[in-house]
């Protein structure tokens, strides 16, 4: 190799090693529901894959990410796990709301009052500006518990049907639950994508979204 070529290469490996790294979309979604219906758990089954050894009343917010890929697009899915109980949350309400892609509503099978309180938790949403364009789902979790089960699966889908959410039963514990648990979230994702085909986002600690300058915008693309 020549002087020239070998200072030509070091260059374009320099160049190439002070790039930013490659960005990937991010899709910032929020737990919400009542404390103790295992929002930790659920987020912690998605992100870790097992459910975990021990859980404390969410203080505020926790994040958990995972990178997953769908048509071999990398995608980051942002969990935002959110405190249940009303003193831990308050300061921090106006932050869940902020750029966010869809929410997950989850209840306790086995507790009544977090579904009857799920109206509560849907106009916390409205209240907050969410548009109808922002997906949402209900999830019904502990359904490991069989004995305990006190809501029944019709008289939630009748207000899932009311709300025009789908509704998910599930487990966050059971281990024969794990794809499922997975696929409540890739289903969440996937819709995200194909309301979302060309939004970009900065890497992770970045702002959520980035919107292109109108100038950059191609006709007939939805850059919501
Ligand atoms: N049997 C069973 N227990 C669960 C399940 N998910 C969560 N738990 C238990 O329920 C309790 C509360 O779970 P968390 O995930 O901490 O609940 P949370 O909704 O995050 O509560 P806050 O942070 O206070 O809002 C813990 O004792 C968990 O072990 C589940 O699927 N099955
Ligand atoms: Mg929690």
């Amino acid at each position: 190799m020549s002087e020239m070529e070998s200072s030509l290469e070091l260059t374009n490996s320099l160049a190439a090693s002070s790039l930013p790294p490659p960005r990937s979309r991010i899709f910032k979604i929020i737990v919400i529901g009542d404390s103790g219906v295992g929002k930790t758990c659920l987020t912690y089954r998605f992100c870790a894959g097992r459910f975990p050894d021990k859980t404390e009343a969410t203080i505020g917010v926790d994040f958990r990410e995972k990178m997953i890929e769908i048509d071999g697009e990398k995608i980051k899915v942002q969990l935002w796990d959110t405190a249940g109980q009303e003193r831990f949350r308050k300061s921090m309400v106006q932050h869940y709301y902020r750029n966010v892609h869809a929410v997950v509503f989850v209840y306790d099978v086995t507790n009544p009052t977090s579904f009857q309180n799920l109206p509560s938790w849907i106009e916390e949403c409205r209240q907050h500006s969410l548009g109808s364009e922002v997906p949402r789902l209900l999830v019904g979790n502990k359904c490991d518990l069989r004995d305990s089960v006190r809501v029944s699966t019709d008289q939630v889908q009748k207000f899932a049907d009311s709300q025009s959410m789908p509704l998910f039963e599930t487990s966050a514990k059971n281990p024969d639950d794990n794809d499922h648990v997975e696929a409540i979230f890739m289903t969440l994702a996937h819709k995200l994508k194909s309301q979302k085909p060309l939004m970009l986002s900065q890497p992770a600690g970045g702002e959520n979204s980035v919107q292109l300058k109108p100038e950059q915008k191609l006709p007939g693309i939805c850059w919501c």
